[in-house]
């Protein structure tokens, strides 16, 4: 195996130091892309200071034959020790290394987010996304923070019964937590692994001011598992508990405090900002592409009508709206670069070698650009999911036994959102003083674990008159 040749990676990687002047800061998806394409090898390996081996996996092949084919050796983590040991995150399921607790959480949140579990919280999605209609109503401008709402709604209530009001400090926690989890994978963080000494050199030096900085999520961090729990374990004691995964889970004692700890406040911290930008994306892309917005409003009006609201058993006679959802999913990934995984122990794979505690990152970006698969990758075109007898590859919720394991609960959320919406609004580009509508860019995202596109303007108009009184009388069942 030693005679066997690693990946190629980037030209310019000097003797001590490796890869460590090319590794991105940022928008790392989009340099990998490119490396693999200029390289004519869907694999790219770079190596950062000796022993810190990276390999990214630019192709569905490459990623369904490792991360999937080969699951066993490739489903672990990183140390990721800043995250874990200084921001507190080693409660995180995404971070947990592949063992014995691993284990038992997985099959915990296998089987309470399972595709007929979360049928027991779709009522309360379909709640959450009415309360959000009617906020978009009031305050059409503020639609992401309405997102936040009614995502961290519909999770919170879910996975411990709480139900969330606007300006709760839940909503704040998560999001301080989230900054926290990039900060905890930006390269300042990566440096604790890199170079393992640097733990035990003072704060104050230069380039290490990390822990200080940390200080800043570190409380969100810590409250997130524990104080909704709490919340739940009283009202259960009061007899005031709602249905819900914590409550389940409490009430199975043979689960272990920490796997209930973990599955229900994972759920808290992965599901919220992800849900946030997929929808923030829908806007985008409806902005963008009116005429996909007149085709999927026209299938509404013909299977549904203007007198009534959607509903999930609408989704079967709903084909070009779920072949947009799709596309929203695809076009602008949220989640560009998964969560990495760690390799085993050492691997080949097309001749080349791959070394044992290689971070191992599959690009779902670069996947789901692919030109091969999705012609014209940048546009968004939902007719590509129309064709039943062509299946596309789908990667969007990662890889093998690290695949999401909210991917139904999430994928419910966001088709019913977006198809009540779709029903009572008309989404456009914004106006000016003047009346000329204001172009609005969909090539400028933000980089992080979460990819956002960065704030724009648009207009969000019920549909009409009858739409707006649907709307209204609504407005009492959910308060
Ligand atoms: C648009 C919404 C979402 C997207 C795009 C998304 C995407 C992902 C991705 C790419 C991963 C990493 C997979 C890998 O390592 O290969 C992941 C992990 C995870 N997600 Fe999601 N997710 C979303 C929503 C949710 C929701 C709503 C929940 C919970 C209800 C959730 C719970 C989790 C958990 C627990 C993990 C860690 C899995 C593990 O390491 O075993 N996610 N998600």
């Amino acid at each position: 195996r030693p005679s066997l040749s690693l990946p190629p990676g980037p030209p310019g990687r000097l003797p001590v130091l490796g890869h460590l002047l090319q590794f991105p800061r940022s928008y790392e998806w989009l340099a990998y892309q490119h490396w693999s394409s200029k390289l004519g090898e869907s694999q790219v390996y770079l190596d950062i200071i000796v022993g810190e081996h990276i390999v990214v996996l630019n192709s569905f092949r490459a990623a369904k034959d490792l991360l999937e084919g080969r699951s066993a050796l490739y489903s672990d983590r990183p140390k990721l020790f800043a995250l874990r040991d200084i921001l507190g995150m080693d409660w995180l399921q995404g971070l947990m290394p592949f063992g014995k607790m691993f284990h038992e959480v997985r099959k915990a949140a296998n089987k309470y987010l399972s595709s007929t579990s979360i049928k027991d919280y779709q009522q309360l999605q379909l709640c959450e996304t009415q309360k959000c209609l009617k906020k978009i109503l009031k305050q059409p401008e503020e639609y992401v923070q309405h997102f936040r709402e009614s995502a961290g709604g519909a999770i919170l209530g879910a996975a411990y019964g709480i139900q969330l009001h606007a300006g709760d400090r839940y909503i704040h926690t998560v999001s301080v937590a989230n900054a926290g989890l990039s900060f905890g994978l930006s390269a300042q963080a990566f440096i604790y692994d890199v170079f393992p000494i640097v733990k035990w050199l003072p704060d104050w030096l230069p380039g290490l001011g990390f822990r200080k900085e940390a200080q800043r999520f570190i409380g969100a961090i810590a409250e997130l598992p524990d104080l909704p729990l709490q919340e739940t374990k009283t009202a259960m004691e009061n007899d005031t508990a709602h249905h819900s995964i914590a409550a389940s889970m409490l009430g199975n004692k043979t689960l272990d405090q920490n796997v209930i700890r973990t599955v229900t406040g994972t759920m808290y911290l992965a599901g919220t900002e992800t849900t946030v930008a997929t929808l923030t994306n829908f806007i985008l892309a409806m902005v963008k592409y009116p005429e996909a917005q007149c085709k999927a409003q026209a299938e509404i009006d013909t299977v549904i009508g203007m007198g009534r609201l959607p509903d999930f058993k609408d989704e079967p006679s709903l084909p070009y709206i779920n072949a947009l959802v799709k596309e929203v999913m695809r076009w602008r990934i949220v989640t560009p670069l998964a969560t990495p995984h760690c390799l085993i122990a050492d691997d080949v794979y097309n001749g080349f070698h791959l070394p044992k505690d290689s971070i191992v990152i599959g690009n779902t970006f670069a996947i789901m650009h692919d030109e091969l698969l999705f012609p014209n990758p940048d546009l968004f075109i939902p007719e590509r999911y129309l064709d039943p007898a062509i299946k596309l590859p789908d990667v969007v919720f990662g890889f093998g036994s690290r695949i999401c394991p909210g991917r139904y609960f999430s994928k419910s959320l966001i088709w019913i959102t977006i198809v009540s919406i779709l029903s009572t609004f008309t989404i456009s580009k914004a106006l000016d003083e003047e009346g000329n509508e204001l172009e609005v860019s969909d090539k400028d995202f933000t980089s992080g674990v979460v990819s956002f596109p960065v704030p724009f303007q648009c207009r969000i108009l019920p549909r009409s008159k009858s739409t707006e009184i649907v709307l209204e009388n609504i407005e009492s069942d959910h308060d």
